[in-house]
C-alpha cells in the first residue's frame, strides 16, 4: 500500500466502471488494429491480383497484334517435345514464334482453369535472342518453359501465396532458371500454387483457385498445382517444380502428365521460396512436369550441366548417366498396389497391374513386396512438417487472409500445444484412424532439442530398413500408385490428406521418383469400389470421393529408384511409356 503511494498510483482509479471502460477500449483497440490488417492485407492482395491479370490482358491483346492464330498456334504447340526441340535446332522454326504460340495458348487456357499467375514479359527479348545467336546451339534452343511461381525470377514477386512477400521482387533468378536461359531455354510463364505449398489443392487468395482441365470440378493438385494443369491443357510443354511432399508427382498424377521429383540437391534448389528452409530432415527438391516422358529427360540432360555445378557447389556434380538411362539390362523390380496403410482405390491397382505386365514383357523380374511400415513413415513425416509447432508457418503468415483449404490447418496451428495433443488424440479415438489425429498432434512440435535429434534417429533407421528390404529382395527399383487416387474435389484437402503417404513416403526416403498417366478411370473400377475398405473416417471419404463422378480421370504409377539414380526412373518410365503405346522396341 505505502509502496503504490510512493509510485502515486491512486488506486481508487482501479473500480469496476473504470476497469471495464480500460478493457473495452482495450479489446475495441485490438479489434479495430485486427480489422484494420485484415483490410490491408485484403487491398494488398486485390491490388496484385488486378495487377497480374492485367499483364494476362495485355499480353493477350499484345499476341492478337502479332497476328498470332489460333491454327498456327495449336499446330505449334501440338508438336511433341521431340518434335519441337529438332525444329527449334534446325532452325525450321522460330524461338519467338513458339515461344508467341505457347504464350496465346497458355493465356487462353488460364482463362478457364486460372493456372497461369503472370507472363513473363522478357520472354520474346529472351526469344529473339536465341534466333539471333550464331555458333552453337543450346541443348534447349528456344524451347518455352512454365515456372511454378516459387522459382524466383530477377524482377517478380515471388509469393507462394502469401501477401506478405507481395510488393518485394526477388533481385536475382533461381540457379535453376539461370541454367535453363543458359542452356536456351525461354521461361514464358509463371504458374499457381497453394498458399505455403503444404497442400495438394492449388488454390491462394492472391492468384486464386486453379482447376483440373479434367473435371474443372475437382483440383489439379499441388503444389506445382499450375504446373500441372498448364501442361495438361497444351499451354505449356516443360515445366520446372518443387515436391516435399509430393508436389510434383501428385499434380502429374491428378492431370495424367509426367513429373521427376529427383533426389533432393540433384537439381539445384537455390533460389526457390522454402518456408522452412530449416527444416532439413526432409528437403525440397527441385524437379521438372511435362507432357510425357522425353520432357522430363531432355530437362534432366540439360540441367545437369557444369554451369549449374558452378553455381550451386552443393549439388553433385554428377552429369545425365546416359549409359544408365540406355541401359538394356533386365532389371528385378519390387512392385506393391497397397502400402498397407492407405488403401489405394481400384483404378490405380490397374494402372500399377498395367504397368507391371509392360515391364514384364520387356524382360523384367517383377517382385511383389510391401514396403516398411507406411504409417511408420508417415508419422515421421508429419512430426518433421510439424516440428516447430508450426511456428515458421504462423510467422510467415501472419496477418495474412487464410485460403479456405489451409483454414482449418492454421486455426489448429494456433492452439497451444497440450490442446492440440489432447484434440489429436481424442480425433484418433472417433475416427478409428489415426491420421486425422496424428495430423493435429504432430502440429505441437517437439519439446527439446533431444526429442528433435531421437526423431532425426528414427528417420536415419526407417531408411536403413528400407534399404535393407531393397537389399533383401535383391530390386532396383519399385513400382506403385502414384498416389492413393485421383484427382479430388474442391475443398477435400483436409478429409483426403492421407493420400500423400504414396509420395511423401519417397520424400522421406529422398530416393528419386516419378509419375507417369497409365489408366483413367473405368465404370468397373467404381463398380469395384464395392470391395474397399469402409472402416475409417478417412476411407469413408476416399469411397465418398470415388463415388461422385471420378470416371475418366487419369491414374498415374510412380517408378522410385535408389539415391542419385534418376537416370534408371526415366529408363522405367519410358519403358513403361513405350509398352502404353504399344512399342517393345
Ligand atoms: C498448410 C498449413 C501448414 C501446416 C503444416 C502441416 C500440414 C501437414 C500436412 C501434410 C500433408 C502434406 C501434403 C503434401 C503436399 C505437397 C507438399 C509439397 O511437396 N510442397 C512443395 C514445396 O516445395
Amino acid at each position: 500500500m505505502n509502496r503504490f503511494k510512493e509510485l502515486e498510483i491512486d488506486l481508487d482509479w482501479f473500480n469496476g466502471r473504470n476497469v471495464s471502460v480500460a478493457f473495452l477500449c482495450l479489446v475495441t483497440l485490438k479489434t479495430s488494429h485486427a480489422i484494420y490488417k485484415y483490410y490491408r492485407a485484403k487491398s494488398k492482395v486485390k491490388v496484385k491480383r488486378e495487377e497480374c491479370l492485367a499483364a494476362c490482358r495485355k499480353m493477350a491483346e499484345h499476341l492478337t497484334q502479332k497476328g498470332i492464330t489460333k491454327d498456327k498456334a495449336e499446330r505449334i504447340t501440338r508438336l511433341s517435345i521431340t518434335e519441337l526441340e529438332q525444329r527449334l535446332q534446325s532452325g525450321e522454326l522460330s524461338a519467338v514464334e513458339v515461344c508467341e504460340c505457347y504464350q496465346a495458348v497458355a493465356l487462353e487456357v488460364d482463362r478457364k482453369l486460372n493456372c497461369v499467375v503472370e507472363p513473363i514479359w522478357e520472354a520474346e527479348e529472351m526469344a529473339l535472342e536465341r534466333d539471333q545467336k550464331t555458333g552453337k546451339k543450346g541443348p534447349l534452343h528456344g524451347m518455352p518453359v512454365s515456372i511454378k511461381e516459387n522459382y524466383y525470377i530477377k524482377g517478380y514477386d515471388c509469393t507462394a501465396g502469401m501477401q506478405r512477400c507481395i510488393g518485394d521482387p526477388v533481385s536475382e533468378d533461381a540457379v535453376v532458371v539461370k541454367v535453363l536461359k543458359r542452356q536456351g531455354a525461354v521461361p514464358f510463364v509463371r504458374t499457381n500454387v497453394p498458399q505455403t505449398m503444404m497442400t495438394f489443392e492449388c488454390s491462394n487468395p492472391i492468384y486464386g483457385r486453379t482447376l483440373n482441365p479434367q473435371d474443372t470440378n475437382r483440383g489439379p493438385g499441388g503444389s506445382s498445382g499450375g504446373e500441372g494443369a498448364l501442361i495438361a491443357a497444351g499451354g505449356s510443354i516443360l515445366g520446372i517444380g518443387t515436391d516435399i511432399g509430393g508436389s510434383i508427382r501428385i499434380p502429374a498424377n491428378m492431370c495424367g502428365i509426367c513429373g521427376l521429383k529427383p533426389t533432393a540437391g540433384r537439381i539445384s534448389g537455390a533460389g526457390t521460396h522454402k518456408l522452412t528452409k530449416g527444416q532439413t530432415l526432409v528437403k525440397s527438391a527441385s524437379g521438372m512436369l511435362s507432357r510425357d516422358v522425353d520432357g522430363v529427360t531432355i530437362a534432366m540432360r540439360a540441367l545437369l550441366c557444369q554451369y549449374m555445378f558452378d553455381l550451386d557447389p552443393t549439388v553433385p556434380p554428377i552429369p545425365f548417366r546416359e549409359e544408365i538411362y540406355q541401359d538394356k539390362r533386365p532389371l528385378r523390380i519390387g512392385y506393391y498396389i497397397d502400402d498397407g496403410y492407405i488403401p489405394s482405390v481400384p483404378s490405380m491397382h490397374r494402372a500399377v497391374e498395367k504397368a507391371k505386365s509392360i515391364l514384364e514383357s520387356r524382360g523384367h523380374k517383377l517382385i511383389p513386396m510391401q514396403p516398411v511400415d507406411a504409417r511408420r513413415m508417415f508419422r515421421l513425416f508429419l512430426d518433421t512438417v510439424g516440428a516447430d509447432g508450426t511456428k515458421t508457418y504462423l510467422t510467415c503468415m501472419k496477418d495474412d487472409i487464410y485460403d479456405s483449404t489451409v483454414r482449418q490447418f492454421f486455426y489448429t496451428s494456433h492452439l497451444p500445444g497440450v490442446l492440440k495433443k489432447m484434440i489429436g488424440w481424442i480425433m484418433s479415438a472417433v475416427s478409428r484412424d489415426d491420421i486425422a489425429g496424428y495430423m493435429v498432434k504432430a502440429l505441437s512440435g517437439f519439446g527439446t532439442v533431444y526429442e528433435y535429434w531421437n526423431h532425426a534417429l528414427d528417420i536415419e533407421d526407417y531408411k536403413d530398413d528400407t534399404l535393407a528390404l531393397w537389399r533383401s529382395l535383391g530390386i532396383d527399383a519399385v513400382i506403385c500408385p502414384g498416389f492413393a487416387f485421383p484427382a479430388i474435389p474442391h475443398n477435400t484437402f483436409g478429409d483426403l490428406v492421407g493420400g500423400c503417404v504414396y509420395s511423401t513416403m519417397y520424400n522421406l526416403l529422398n530416393y528419386p521418383a516419378g509419375v507417369l498417366p497409365v489408366t483413367k478411370v473405368t465404370e468397373q473400377d467404381i463398380k469395384d469400389m464395392a470391395n474397399y475398405p469402409n472402416k475409417t473416417k478417412f476411407e469413408k471419404n476416399i469411397k465418398k470421393m470415388m463415388l461422385g463422378g471420378t470416371v475418366g480421370l487419369p491414374c498415374g504409377v510412380q517408378c522410385v529408384a535408389l539415391p542419385y539414380q534418376e537416370e534408371l526412373v526415366i529408363r522405367l518410365m519410358k519403358e513403361v511409356e513405350q509398352g502404353l503405346k504399344g512399342d517393345n522396341s
